[in-house]
């Protein structure tokens, strides 16, 4: 990190935070918990940021009684919240402070029991080329694969962002 990367105005602020915290164990874990008081429902899944930058994101999520589904496994839904979350810090790290972004929809598949613990990695094929300026925005495909202790691929998401332009 360079001071010039933080005092950028086209640096996100949550991903300068990150740039900031995230040289220390206990800097990571300041940063997720500021997320979780930023958005609480995300606080469900205990989240803990473990790597963000530009296209890339990768949380993961420990397997506790208050995610347990009635089988005793990762609840689905809990499981979507932590892809979200993915998706959410991804998209800080890419969209510019120039820019915002929320997401719209996102279509998801149970593939395998969840069993242990997740890690949920979002990944973009390339970065996307954003609107200038106006009114004009853009859809962004977030692919998220949730994974368990083992590697094994449990959950998959396609989260749909929409990207404009700051008035
Ligand atoms: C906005 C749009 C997606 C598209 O509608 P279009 O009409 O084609 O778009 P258009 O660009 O013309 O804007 C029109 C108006 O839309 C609003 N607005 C637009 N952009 C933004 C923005 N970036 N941020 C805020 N608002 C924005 C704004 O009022 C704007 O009016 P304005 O220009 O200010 O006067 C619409 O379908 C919608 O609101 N869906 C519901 C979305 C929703 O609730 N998602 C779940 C929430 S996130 C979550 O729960 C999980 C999570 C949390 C944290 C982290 C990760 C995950």
């Amino acid at each position: 990190m360079t001071s010039q990367d933080v005092a950028s105005p086209a640096i996100n602020p949550t991903y300068a935070m990150w740039r900031k915290l995230s040289g220390s164990a206990i800097g990571k874990g300041v940063f997720s918990a500021a997320l979780c008081l930023r958005v609480p429902y995300f606080g469900s899944v205990l989240p803990r940021v473990r790597d963000m930058r530009p296209g890339r994101c990768e949380v993961a999520a420990p397997k506790w009684w208050g995610v347990h589904n009635h089988l005793g496994t990762f609840h689905a839904i809990a499981a979507c919240n932590l892809a979200e979350i993915a998706m959410g810090m991804l998209a800080e790290a890419t969209v510019p402070a120039t820019h915002r972004w929320i997401p719209k929809g996102m279509s998801v598949s149970y593939v395998a029991k969840a069993g242990t613990s997740l890690t949920a990695v979002a990944e973009l094929p390339e970065l996307p080329q954003l609107p200038e300026s106006g009114d004009e925005g853009v859809e962004v495909l977030v692919p998220v694969a949730v994974r368990d202790r083992s590697g094994r691929t449990v959950v998959t998401a396609d989260i749909t962002i929409w990207v404009t332009a700051r008035k």
